[in-house]
């Protein structure tokens, strides 16, 4: 697919540049085998926070009131087998896997051809950065330790569920303003149709990648990186 060279590439991660079963069989299994560890850091600000917002939330989604550490955990827990895209589970997510990666028991993955588009982009003077809903730290993570080197360098700004929900178009306004480009400026590359459709809806330009064999649910679609060309 060839495109009109846009200004900013913001790119998803799960599904989009990293595998769905790297996250769900490697990063989650491995949150919720090393939660018990968070014990240990209620006095760390970050946890802190993200309990004092595990509460809030408990409380007014589910009208449960918990209150002790493991209830807060134990919550955290089944956020996390149900997969929810909520702020205080993807930070504290974030803050164990922090170790995982320095210890080497976990490496990003990021598909074959990643590395070299993200490279190519830069050089056509394409500015590059990512929205996930993992928290920014757990971005920075999967791509500073990911298996093609760190990657890092390639990317100018990051964006989690702290600017918004990604299948809202607001937040594509807020991700537009922030960068200080029209929206029409940005492409933006996930695997979620509704994603792509809130950014659309915004007027950014987007592709879908389905990968793996995925059936593309979006009008516009590339199965890797490779496909996506500019003029
Ligand atoms: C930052 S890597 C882990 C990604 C993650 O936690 C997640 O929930 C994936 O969401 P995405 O928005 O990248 O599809
Ligand atoms: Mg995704």
């Amino acid at each position: 697919m060839t495109l009109q060279r846009p200004k900013f590439i913001l790119t998803d991660i799960e599904g989009t540049t990293s595998s769905i079963s790297f996250v769900a069989e490697k990063l989650f299994p491995y949150f919720r085998n090393n939660i018990l560890d968070l014990m240990e850091l209620t006095d760390n600000p970050v946890v802190k926070e993200a309990f004092k917002q595990t509460v809030e939330l408990a409380w007014s989604e589910d009208g449960e009131r918990i209150a002790t550490d493991q209830e807060i955990i134990d919550k955290l827990y089944e956020w996390s087998v149900e997969d929810r895209k909520i702020t205080p589970l993807k930070t504290l997510q974030g803050v164990l896997w922090d170790k995982g990666y320095r210890d080497g028991e976990l490496k990003g993955h990021v598909y074959p051809e990643v590395a070299a588009n993200l490279k190519k982009w830069k050089g056509q003077g394409i500015d590059l950065g990512v929205f996930s809903s993992g928290s920014v730290p757990a971005q920075k993570l999967i791509f500073g330790y990911s298996v093609s080197g760190d990657l890092t360098p390639y990317f100018s700004a990051y964006f989690d569920t702290n600017t918004g929900g990604k299948r809202e178009a607001k937040t594509y306004a807020k991700i537009a303003e922030a960068l200080q480009l029209k929206p029409s400026e940005i492409l933006f590359l996930s695997d979620i149709s509704e994603e792509l459709e809130a950014a659309d809806s915004n007027g950014f330009q987007t592709i879908q990648l389905a990968r793996e064999g995925m059936t593309p649910t979006w009008k516009h679609f590339a199965t890797s990186f490779d496909e996506i060309t500019f003029e």
